[in-house]
């Protein structure tokens, strides 16, 4: 809770729409101290759980690549590893040259979601609780950022690892890997936010089916449902890595305040009823016309031919 009111504070001096329209949204979060969520206590309790990180690398080129890396127990989130997407995504909301988010796993492999060690010893109600609030709340976020973010699925992405691609703009996969939302046959639904964004992005009829069914969906239905963009060729140059960075590449090609506005108006129309959505394109419209690269493209004449 006090990391998102100074989060709150510094967005409301420094970066105008973006913080009225993350105001809006309950300051980027969706759970604070009204709903007796305690950051801190749970960030304690998580920590108790360690193994694994985060790696976060950003490039001058405005693109960051984040890799789930737990290659032992294919890339499960131990407790310390929540902790550590946490910060990494604090990192990404103040990144102002951002442009484009790679998420993927060290490997070869996605994420096999959350570390059945740490969910055995967090298994009573309460601690369950947190520890959804403090997912849900990180990967709002994750996808709350103003760049264009892809998840790079190679391998397996099962459970919390299949919630956590939903939390990315795009998906791409490699040939053979599976997205897998095993959660009924461990007794569950997705607690990380995973079942309200796939409905978003599939649609309910499709949800339910692979909740449902716990599918294994491959890159062949993933492509026909609408949840992969694309999957990489078998052959083709360069490793996994660098050609979704190429498919990425298209979408975060330009300046990165026009990027991110794009990003922010695109959320905002996803996110918010239709006269809020307008509201917020005016305001994120305004933080780039008359800009410089709107400038340069009107002194250049340019033709769209
Ligand atoms: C709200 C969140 C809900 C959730 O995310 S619940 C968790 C859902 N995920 C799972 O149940 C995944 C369980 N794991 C598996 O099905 C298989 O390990 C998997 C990923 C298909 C890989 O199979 P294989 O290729 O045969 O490899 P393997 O089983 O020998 O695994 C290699 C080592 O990794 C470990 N591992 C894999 N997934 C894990 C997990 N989620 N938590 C903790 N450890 C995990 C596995 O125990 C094994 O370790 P070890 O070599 O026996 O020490």
């Amino acid at each position: 809770m006090v990391l998102c009111a100074v989060r709150q504070h510094l967005l409301r001096g420094s970066r105008g729409a973006w913080a009225r329209f993350l105001q809006r949204q309950s300051r980027g979060c969706v759970y604070s101290s009204v709903h007796g969520f305690q950051q801190e206590e749970i960030r304690e309790k998580l920590q108790a759980f360690p193994g694994g990180s985060i790696e976060l690398l950003t490039q001058e080129s405005g693109l960051a690549v984040l890799t789930i890396n737990y290659p032992s127990r294919m890339n499960a989130f131990s407790g310390s590893m929540m902790v550590d997407l946490e910060e990494r995504v604090s990192q990404l909301e103040g990144w102002t040259d951002g442009k484009g988010l790679i998420v993927q796993g060290a490997s070869g492999t996605f994420c096999s979601g959350s570390d059945l060690n740490a969910v055995r010893a967090l298994s009573n109600p309460q601690d369950g609780m947190k520890m959804c609030m403090f997912m849900q709340n990180t990967l709002t976020r994750l996808l709350r950022l103003p760049m264009i973010s892809v998840a790079l699925v190679e391998g397996r992405a099962l459970g919390g690892g299949a919630e956590l691609t939903t939390a990315c703009d795009f998906r791409v996969m490699a040939p053979g890997s599976v997205i897998q939302f095993v959660h009924k046959h461990m007794g569950l639904v997705p607690g990380w936010g995973g079942a309200a964004r796939l409905v978003r992005i599939v649609g309910s009829q499709n949800a339910l089916k692979l909740l449902g069914g716990a599918v294994k969906v491959d890159p062949e239905l993933a492509l026909q449902i609408g949840l992969a963009e694309e999957v990489l060729q078998r052959e083709g140059a360069g490793t996994p890595l660098q050609r979704a960075e190429n498919w990425l590449s298209v979408y975060t090609k330009g300046p990165a305040p026009v990027i991110q506005a794009v990003k922010k108006v695109v959320l905002s129309g996803r996110e918010l009823p239709l006269s809020e959505a307008l509201r917020t394109e005016k305001d994120v419209f305004g933080t780039v016309w008359g800009g410089p690269a709107n400038m340069q493209a009107l002194a250049s004449k340019s033709k769209h031919r």
